[in-house]
């Protein structure tokens, strides 16, 4: 049996205290997925675990640091599906150095609005990506809810 690709992605929020925004991705490449919109990120690499390498893809990528907070859990320990050979484990996160920049893999980064589901829905995101999506908006607390640091780790 081949073995499975681990892939990190970081739902890089402007407050993991308080969500109101979070930014997406779109992909340059390769052509299937180029001008799809995704959760920066990529593979683990041999001798890095899953923290660190989205650490060093959220860097590489986008140039920024960030904090990482909980992890948006899925059914399985690998992460959510993403074909029959790949899963990516996704953390919340906050910026707590630099600017995001499309440095890498990207041409655009979109600061998308929690509260409307349409506006985050509406990006053609990577196909695999939008049950990932779906949870992330029913995870994050409702602002009129009271609901505050449920991302916070
Ligand atoms: N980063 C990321 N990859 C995703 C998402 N959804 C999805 O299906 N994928 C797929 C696309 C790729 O086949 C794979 C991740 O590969 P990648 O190209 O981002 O990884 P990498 O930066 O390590 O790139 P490389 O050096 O191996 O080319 O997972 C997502 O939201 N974020």
């Amino acid at each position: 049996m081949t073995e499975l690709i681990r892939v990190v992605g970081g739902a890089v929020l402007d407050s993991l205290a308080t969500p109101s925004r979070l930014l997406a991705a779109r992909r340059t490449a390769p052509p299937q997925f180029a001008g799809m919109w995704e959760f920066p990120g990529g593979k683990i690499e041999v001798g890095e675990s899953a923290e660190q390498a989205l650490h060093r893809e959220l860097l590489e990528e986008l140039g920024v640091r960030v904090r990482l907070g909980a992890e948006l859990e899925s059914e399985s320990a690998d992460g959510w599906p993403l074909n029959e050979r790949a899963a990516m484990r996704v953390w919340f996160a906050e910026l707590v150095g630099g600017e995001p920049c499309p440095l890498q893999d990207h041409d655009e980064l979109r600061w998308v609005d929690l509260g409307n589901r349409h506006e985050v829905l509406d990006l053609p995101w990577i196909p695999a990506d939008l049950p990932i999506v779906e949870a992330l908006l029913a995870a994050v607390p409702a602002r009129e809810h009271g609901g505050t640091g449920a991302l916070i780790r």
